[in-house]
Parts: C-alpha cells; sequence; structure tokens
C-alpha cells in the first residue's frame, strides 16, 4: 500500500476561500466584518512566522485583523488590561495571545481572562469543559481541524481504534475528545506508556502529537491505517519532519499527512473558522 497525502495546504486553502464567501455575504447583509485581535509577547521567531501566517489569513478572507506586538517585559497588569479592552470592543470577535509566552506571564490565567465567546484558540477551560460535556463552544483549533482532514478522507471515522500519542492541554488531549466524540475507540499514549510500539499497531487512526523526530517507525503502522502527524520538528540541516517516519509510514498507510502542508495548514484555517463562528454565534 502506498497511503494517499491528506493534503492540509490544500484543504485549508479551500476552507478559507469558503469562508472569504461567507463575510462577503454577511457583510452585504449588513452585518459586522469579523474582527480577530492577534497578540503577540516577546520576539520567538517562530511565533512571528505563525502570527504572520494568521494575520496573512485574515486579509484573505476580509476580516479585520488587530495587532498588538509587544515586548517580552511587558507586565502581566499591562495584557490583563489589554485583554479587558478587547472583551469589551464590539469590533473584536476573536482574541488570540500567541504562546508560548515569557516566564513571567502566567498563560493560563491570561488565557481564562479572554471572554469565552472570543476564545478562538479553544483553550480557556469554559471551552474546554464545552469540549468533554459536548455542548457549544469553541473547539481548540489542531484537534478541529485534524478531524476536518478526516473528514476528507474515504474512511469512515466511527467505530474505528484512535491511538493518539501526546497528551497534551491544547492538541493531544483535546484531540482524544474529538475522536471519541466522533465515535472512536481511543487510546492516549504518554511517556509512562509501557509499549509504544504494540498500541501504535492497533491505530486504524494514528495522532501523533509529541514533538520528537522519528518517534513512530513506519513499521509500526497497522497497514491501512490513516497518519496524522502534527509533530513539527526543524532539523539542524533546516529541514522540517514530523514525528512519524515519513516514507516508511507512507508505504503502509492509506492515508496521511506530510509535514510541512499538512496539519499546521489547517490550524490556521481552523483559527479563521472559530472567529467567523464567534461572529455568528454570539455576536450577530
Ligand atoms: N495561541 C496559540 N499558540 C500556539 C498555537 C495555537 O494554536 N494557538 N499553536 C502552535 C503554533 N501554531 C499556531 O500558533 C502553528 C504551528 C505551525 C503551523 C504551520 O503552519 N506549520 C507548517 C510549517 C510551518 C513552518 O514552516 O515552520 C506546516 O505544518 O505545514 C501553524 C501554526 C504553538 N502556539
Ligand atoms: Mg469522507
Amino acid at each position: 500500500m502506498t497511503a494517499r497525502i491528506l493534503d492540509g495546504k490544500r484543504i485549508a486553502d479551500e476552507l478559507l476561500e469558503r469562508i472569504k464567501g461567507r463575510v462577503s455575504v454577511r457583510v452585504a447583509a449588513g452585518k459586522s466584518q469579523p474582527g480577530l485581535a492577534v497578540v503577540l509577547v516577546g520576539a520567538d521567531p517562530a511565533s512571528a512566522v505563525y502570527v504572520k501566517n494568521k494575520r496573512k489569513a485574515c486579509k484573505e478572507v476580509a476580516f479585520r485583523s488587530f495587532d498588538y506586538d509587544l515586548p517580552a517585559e511587558t507586565p502581566e497588569a499591562d495584557l490583563y488590561a489589554l485583554i479587558d479592552r478587547l472583551n469589551s470592543d464590539a469590533r473584536v470577535h476573536g482574541i488570540l495571545v500567541q504562546l508560548p509566552l515569557p516566564p513571567h506571564i502566567d498563560a493560563t490565567a491570561l488565557i481564562n481572562r479572554i471572554d469565552p465567546r472570543k476564545d478562538v484558540d479553544g483553550f480557556h477551560a469554559a471551552n474546554v469543559g464545552s469540549l468533554v460535556l459536548r455542548q457549544r463552544g469553541l473547539r481548540p483549533c489542531t484537534p478541529k481541524g485534524v478531524m476536518t482532514l478526516l473528514a476528507h478522507t474515504d474512511r469512515p471515522v466511527r467505530g474505528q481504534h484512535a491511538v493518539i500519542v501526546g497528551v497534551s492541554n491544547h492538541v493531544g488531549r483535546p484531540m482524544a475528545l474529538e475522536l471519541l466524540l466522533a465515535g472512536c475507540t481511543t487510546t492516549s499514549c504518554h511517556k509512562f506508556t509501557r509499549d509504544l510500539p504494540g498500541f501504535v499497531a492497533q491505530a486504524d487512526i494514528l495522532v501523533v502529537a509529541v514533538g520528537r523526530p522519528g518517534l513512530v517507525k513506519g513499521e509500526w503502522i497497522k497497514p491501512g491505517a490513516i497518519v496524522i502527524d502534527i509533530g513539527i520538528n526543524r532539523l539542524d540541516d533546516g529541514s522540517l519532519v514530523g514525528d512519524v517516519e515519513f516514507d516508511a509510514a507512507a508505504a503502509r498507510a492509506s492515508w496521511i499527512t506530510p509535514v510541512p502542508g499538512g496539519v499546521g495548514r489547517m490550524t490556521v484555517a481552523t483559527l479563521i473558522e472559530n472567529t467567523l463562528e464567534a461572529a455568528e454565534t454570539f455576536f450577530d
């Protein structure tokens, strides 16, 4: 078997194109132009690239983007004041604080200061709670984007055994919940898991989000599995790879996401989707 490529770039571009159409319809109907506030604190080079891509996506779909590029030493109190202002600004439907934050800032407290209706990252405790309870709310972008990718395969999700490697707050754990809610039997693997190859070999759907190149060997993959690689690792030669041995896994899988050009592109498009959803659901 040679896997088909689950093309995150194409699927993300198509999603953005559909959102652009919905924005032009709503604006023509006299409704507000969706607005996204993107807050960057400090000068982490990777964060600067991600933020630039988010602002570019805003332009592409004719959202308003409100840009805040703040020095690394910005006091916590100033950030709370900014969030409070954005929470009460009717032009702003989505607020995003780029992570990681400098160490003197309590990221959890700052995120929980965002109005949950504007928390388009889906990181606020209220939104995570809504996901757990299968209630309406804004959902974390990377797992939600993966669900969109899975809908573009020719395979069902319901009833499959999904194995998720990685249990981070923003990716691995909500990913397991999304798959559970979609009808999968789920197994979460982490650093205390004793037989990672044994669990990976049982996966109809394998999602890996650890951040360690080559962690998952191609020979572990169950023939015909769908492989979703969320890892983004920059090697010494400057190239980007995921957590899965791509070529060997592609020889066994039915579908596989590339890195780059897979899940990362969906994360940004899903953030934009969440912002339109926030505007339509909570502020129209
Ligand atoms: N507030 C948030 N902070 C962070 C998030 C997040 O969702 N919200 N996620 C990551 C970073 N991130 C978005 O912010 C992100 C990471 C990677 C990509 C992406 O497009 N990756 C490309 C490769 C990009 C490259 O060349 O470096 C790909 O996979 O094709 C998008 C967004 C942590 N912080
Ligand atoms: Mg389908």
